[in-house]
C-alpha cells in the first residue's frame, strides 16, 4: 500500500531513540518520517541508581536518559526517546525474559489493577527539552493457572516484548475486564500529547 503522504516538516526525519517496533509502527502509522536507533543506555543501571524513585519517575528519568544518549550523537536533529513501566502498587516491572517469568507476571497481575506508566522525552540541539508521563490503568481478570497456560500457548514468543506480558492489540485484549487510558499509551508511546507538542514545534503539516 503506497505510504500516505508525510506530515511531518522538520528538515530531517524524525529521530526515534528506540528499539521498539511498536513504537516506530505507531509513528509511522500517524504519517511521521521516522528514524530510529538504539539508544544504548543501561537501563539497569540507570534504575540502580535512581533508588527512591516513583515507578512514574523513574519512567521519566529513562525517557529522558535513552533521548539525550541519542541526541548527544546527532545534535541537529529532532530526537524523542520513550520507556513503560509497569507499576503495581509500587512494585515495578520489567519485560518478562522466558515464558515461566511471563506466566510469574500474570499469576501476579491478575485479579488486580495495575498502572502502565508511558514517558517520552523530546530532545533538540543536542539535549533534552521537555519530558511527560502519560499513566494507564488496567484491571486484569483473574485467569488461574490453566487460564494463563492457555494465554501463554495463545501469545506465543510475543509476551516477552512488553513489560506486562501482553499485548493489547493481540490476545492480550482477553486478560482485562477494565482499562482505563488511551491506547496508544498502553502500547508504549502517548501519542496525543507528543503529537501536540511536535505540533506546538511546528514539526506538523496538521
Ligand atoms: N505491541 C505492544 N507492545 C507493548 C504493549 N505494552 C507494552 N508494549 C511494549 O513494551 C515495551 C516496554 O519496554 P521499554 O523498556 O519501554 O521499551 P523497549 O521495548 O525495551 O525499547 P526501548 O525504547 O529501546 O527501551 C515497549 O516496546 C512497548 O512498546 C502492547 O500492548 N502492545
Amino acid at each position: 500500500m503506497p505510504h500516505a503522504p508525510s506530515l511531518w516538516r522538520g528538515p530531517a526525519p524524525l529521530l526515534l531513540a528506540s528499539t521498539s517496533p511498536t513504537r516506530r509502527g505507531l509513528l509511522e502509522s500517524a504519517a511521521l518520517a521516522v528514524e530510529t536507533r538504539a539508544p544504548g543506555v543501561d537501563e539497569r543501571a540507570v534504575e540502580a541508581a535512581s533508588a527512591g524513585l516513583s515507578p512514574l519517575a523513574l519512567a521519566e528519568r529513562l525517557a529522558s536518559a535513552k533521548a539525550g544518549a541519542v541526541a548527544a550523537q546527532a545534535p541537529d536533529r529532532v530526537v524523542i526517546g520513550a520507556d513503560q513501566v509497569l507499576d503495581l502498587d509500587g512494585t515495578v516491572f520489567h519485560k518478562p525474559a522466558d515464558r515461566a517469568g511471563a506466566a510469574a507476571h500474570l499469576a501476579r497481575l491478575q485479579g488486580r489493577t495495575h498502572a502502565l506508566h508511558s514517558a517520552v522525552a523530546l530532545a533538540v540541539d543536542g539535549t533534552v527539552a521537555e519530558s511527560f508521563v502519560v499513566t494507564a490503568r488496567l484491571t486484569m481478570r483473574p485467569l488461574g493457572e490453566a487460564g494463563i497456560a492457555a494465554y501463554l500457548d495463545a501469545a506465543g514468543p510475543a509476551v516477552t516484548g512488553s513489560v506486562g506480558a501482553y499485548q493489547l492489540e493481540g490476545v492480550g485484549i482477553h486478560l482485562f475486564d477494565r482499562i482505563e487510558g488511551d491506547h496508544s499509551t498502553i502500547l508504549g508511546l502517548p501519542l496525543l500529547p507528543l503529537l501536540a507538542r511536535l505540533r506546538g514545534r511546528g514539526l506538523l503539516a496538521v
